[in-house]
This record gives C-alpha cells, sequence and structure tokens, in this order.
C-alpha cells in the first residue's frame, strides 16, 4: 500500500495532532490482530469483542500504528468510527491511483464470473481481485487497500446482504464497469423476495458514471429499477451479447458469442458458466484484448475453491458451507445468514460448529461467546465439534438439541443419521478442522 502514516491521518482526519506522524509507509492495514506484521496499521472493528482489546495483541505482533476511537498510549489515529475511517481511506486510495475500477454483482455466479473477468484481464494488464468471500463493507475496502502498487485493474466482487448494501459500495468504489450477473433464486435471506433482489443489485448504478456501462441480464425485474443514464448492455438469448454453439463436455465447455469470431473453452463444466464466461469475454472485449488474449485467458481461469454457497447432500437436503475466515465475527455472521433463512417447507434446521483455531488464550471465551448466536427457537439440532467448542458445549448446559463430539467419524455418522431431505444444515469451522469431509460424505452417500 503506498500510504504514510501522515496522510492516512490527513485523509481520515485523525483528531489527534498528526504532524507529529512520520512520513513513513505503511505496509498494510490489517483487522484481524493475528495477521499484523510489522510495520503494519492495526484497525480495531467491532466483531464479537470489540477489536480495541486486542490493540495490544497488535502491537506485540509489530504494528506500527493502530486507528483508535478512543485515546490509546500506543502511537494512533484518533477518529470518531474505525471502520468509516477505513472505508474513506479505500475511497481515497482509489481515486488516488486511478486504478479501473470493474463492480461484479449478482445472487449466483458473481465469484465465478469475478474470477474469469480477472483471468481475462490478467493476459493484458496488471489485475487484482476479491480474495475469498471480502465482499462486504469491510472486505472491499480491505481489498482496495491490499491491492499491489502497480495494479492497473481492480475486480471488486459487491455482495448484498441488507437493502442498500450494493448502493454504498457502489459509491465508494465508483466503478468504471459494472456487471450484475443474476438475480437471485436462492434462499432470500435479509431481502424478502426477489424483486426486492433486483431493487438491490441495481443500486450497483449509484457509483456508475453516465459515460460508463452497465450488463445485465434480459430479466425484465430489473427495468423498473433503471435510473441512471448509463449505457446497458442486457444479456440473454437474442439480446445485445449472447452464447451460441454451446458444447457441454464432461469437465468443460465450449461456446460462441455474437461479439467474437472464436469459440471459447472453459475448464468448468455447467451452463450457467457459459454466461459468467461470457460476461467475462465481453468485459475483455470492452477493455481492448484481442480475441486470443479473451480465449487464453479464460483456458486457464482459476476458480475460487470452496465458496460460501449453497450444495445439496445425497439425501436432498440443503447443505451451506461456509469455509471461510473462521474467526468468531464470521461464525456469527454466517448463523445470522443461516437463522434469517426460511426452513424448508417440513424441514429442520441443522448446524455444525468446529473449533476456530489460533485464537491464542482468549479461544475459551471466544468459543463460549457463540452461544449469543444461537437462536434455539430457530436451530432444531446443534453439533458441537472440537476440544474448544466444548467451553461452548458447557455453556449450553444440558440442551437436549445440542449434541458434542471430539472424533470427525462419529460426528458424520450421527449426522447422517440424523439429517432428513427437507433439512437445512450450516458447516461453520477453521479450515484444520475438515468439516469439509463430512460434507463430502454427505453429498455422496446418504440415503
Ligand atoms: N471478534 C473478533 C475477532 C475477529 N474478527 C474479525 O476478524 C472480523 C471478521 C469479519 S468477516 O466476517 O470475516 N469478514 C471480513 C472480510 O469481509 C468478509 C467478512 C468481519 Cl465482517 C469483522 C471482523 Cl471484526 S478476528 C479475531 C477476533 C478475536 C480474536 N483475534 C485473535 C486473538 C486471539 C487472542 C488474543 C489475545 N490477546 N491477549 N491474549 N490473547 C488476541 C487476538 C482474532
Amino acid at each position: 500500500m503506498k500510504l504514510t502514516l501522515k496522510e492516512i491521518a490527513k485523509v481520515v482526519h485523525a483528531k489527534n495532532d498528526w504532524s507529529v506522524l512520520t512520513d513513513r509507509e505503511i505496509p498494510k492495514i490489517e483487522f484481524d490482530s493475528r495477521l499484523i506484521e510489522p510495520g503494519d496499521l492495526f484497525l480495531p472493528l467491532k466483531g464479537v469483542r470489540d477489536g480495541h482489546d486486542f490493540i495490544p495483541t497488535a502491537f506485540e505482533n509489530g504494528a506500527f500504528a493502530t486507528f483508535s476511537e478512543k485515546k490509546v498510549e500506543q502511537t494512533h489515529l484518533l477518529v470518531d468510527d474505525c471502520l468509516k475511517a477505513f472505508q474513506e481511506l479505500a475511497k481515497y486510495y482509489l481515486e488516488k491511483t486511478n486504478v479501473e475500477v470493474i463492480a461484479v454483482t449478482g445472487s449466483n455466479g458473481k465469484t465465478t464470473t469475478k474470477d474469469m473477468i480477472a483471468a481475462v484481464l490478467s493476459e493484458k494488464y496488471s489485475t487484482y481481485k476479491t480474495q475469498g468471500n471480502h465482499n462486504n463493507e469491510i472486505g472491499l475496502p480491505y481489498t482496495v487497500l491490499h491491492m499491489p502498487d502497480n495494479t492497473q485493474k481492480l475486480v471488486l466482487e459487491m455482495g448484498m446482504d441488507h437493502p442498500g448494501d450494493i448502493d454504498f459500495l457502489s459509491n465508494l468504489a465508483q466503478p468504471d464497469l459494472a456487471i450484475i450477473t443474476l438475480i437471485g433464486e436462492a434462499h432470500l435471506e435479509f431481502m424478502g423476495n426477489r424483486r426486492n433482489i433486483a431493487k438491490g443489485k441495481m443500486g450497483i448504478q449509484a457509483g456508475l458514471g453516465v459515460e460508463n456501462e452497465l450488463i445485465a441480464p434480459a430479466d425484465p425485474i430489473i427495468n423498473e429499477f433503471i435510473y441512471n443514464q448509463q449505457k446497458i448492455t442486457r444479456f440473454g438469448a437474442d439480446e445485445d451479447i449472447f452464447v451460441t454453439n454451446l458444447v457441454e463436455h464432461r469437465n468443460y465447455l465450449s461456446f460462441n458469442t455474437n461479439f467474437l469470431n472464436v469459440t471459447i473453452t472453459i475448464p468448468v463444466p455447467g451452463k450457467y458458466n457459459a454466461t459468467n464466461a461470457m460476461l467475462a469475454a465481453y468485459v475483455g472485449f470492452k477493455m481492448g484484448l484481442s480475441e486470443k488474449e479473451i480465449k487464453q485467458g479464460l483456458e486457464h481461469v482459476e476458480l475460487t475453491r470452496n465458496r460460501t454457497e449453497w450444495k445439496k447432500a445425497a439425501n436432498g437436503a440443503d447443505i451451506l458451507a461456509d469455509v471461510y475466515n473462521a474467526n468468531p465475527t464470521a461464525m456469527r455472521l454466517i448463523l445470522e445468514t443461516f437463522q434469517a433463512i426460511e426452513k424448508n417447507e417440513g424441514g429442520r434446521k441443522l448446524v455444525v460448529l468446529a473449533d476456530m483455531l489460533e485464537l491464542g488464550n482468549q479461544s475459551a471465551e471466544l468459543h463460549a461467546k457463540m452461544i449469543e448466536s444461537l437462536n434455539f427457537e430457530i436451530l432444531d439440532k446443534v453439533y458441537l465439534y472440537g476440544p474448544m467448542m466444548k467451553s461452548l458445549y458447557q455453556v449450553a448446559n444440558g440442551n437436549p438439541n445440542v449434541s458434542y463430539f471430539t472424533d470427525l467419524e462419529n460426528l458424520s455418522a450421527t449426522i447422517k443419521k440424523d439429517l432428513q431431505p427437507n433439512d437445512q444444515i450450516l458447516f461453520k469451522g477453521s479450515n484444520g478442522m475438515k468439516l469439509f469431509n463430512v460434507i463430502e460424505d454427505l453429498e455422496k452417500n446418504i440415503s
């Protein structure tokens, strides 16, 4: 990151005397104190715990300074709201570096489309993209402030949990090009219905200049929400841009488009991926890539693994696997999201929580604190797994719907026995706990 502490203080209107601060460059900004490296700036956020509690740990890990909403003895930038300061800094950084921003939102496919756009643009430009699920009001500014110094194209995924989220992210990012992949049909979480999802996604116009372009599906559900004079390119059969000659092979696809003269192949199956790839090809086409560059980019796309996505168990049950960010806040957020989703007709809600690793001597307390995020009016069964989850099991004090496991085989066998076809089951925990083995087992062979 090419910003000095003094410059940051100025941009965020730090309230303390920053004239004494040095002009040394800050390598990066982190809100998880475990990621702090020497010279970094710490950002205390309010997660399950107030990040201010971890300022000492951040300095033990080598932080040079920290944001803070209260006076502290360590070198700090005193601000009213750390998150707002972080977001303001990201907006400033985008303007300062003048990087070209491509924004992607949509219900499914946005992560794949983001990955494919980045794969195409990387053939010609130094390109950076959203990592993991860093697509919300914390993750997007984090992505902006973590892009390499020479980045020319920045592909930002914009996630929406609540109405207005996308408007906010679009205003922050001021995209040069915006893509809406699909309008929801999956679980609607906090949005209510498909029309609200369409309205929410069309918030991407908020930061899009009238001289820029929006690429959106042919789906008429968005038409009533078009309010910006920008150019709109619609995609779908016989629309402005579309796929032709789609051929599905076992583990790759080939197709043509109405705007290129080459046949594209992508190393992934699934008809919907042809649409995602076509969108990426069009973005490349708009940004002056040759057909050869577009073709090559898509042939080598690397898709983000293990996205937080809905999967299906062999018996038809819905599985939500969230293997990202095994920290207390992410666990709370995915529990809130999962509990906000309506149960399937005649189905139950089950949750599997495994240890969050590397939480130091706060670990037992942070695991126990997850009790605040479990709503036993909604959840039918809670399976806890791992030595640290014993702390949560103990504060669940004998709730008959809460069970505790110390070995994966026993956990897996119990879930296989319990899971019914109309159930929804959430899995969350550190990768090291290997819950994905249980998930793969459920996808394969329970009957
Ligand atoms: N609450 C909380 C904690 C974290 N939360 C987050 O990182 C976080 C994570 C998320 S997120 O949901 O993962 N995410 C962010 C990026 O975009 C997508 C969504 C969000 Cl939205 C917000 C926050 Cl604040 S990280 C973290 C915590 C608390 C413990 N920390 C490690 C730690 C452990 C022990 C000590 C310690 N101190 N003294 N002894 N030990 C200090 C720190 C690590």
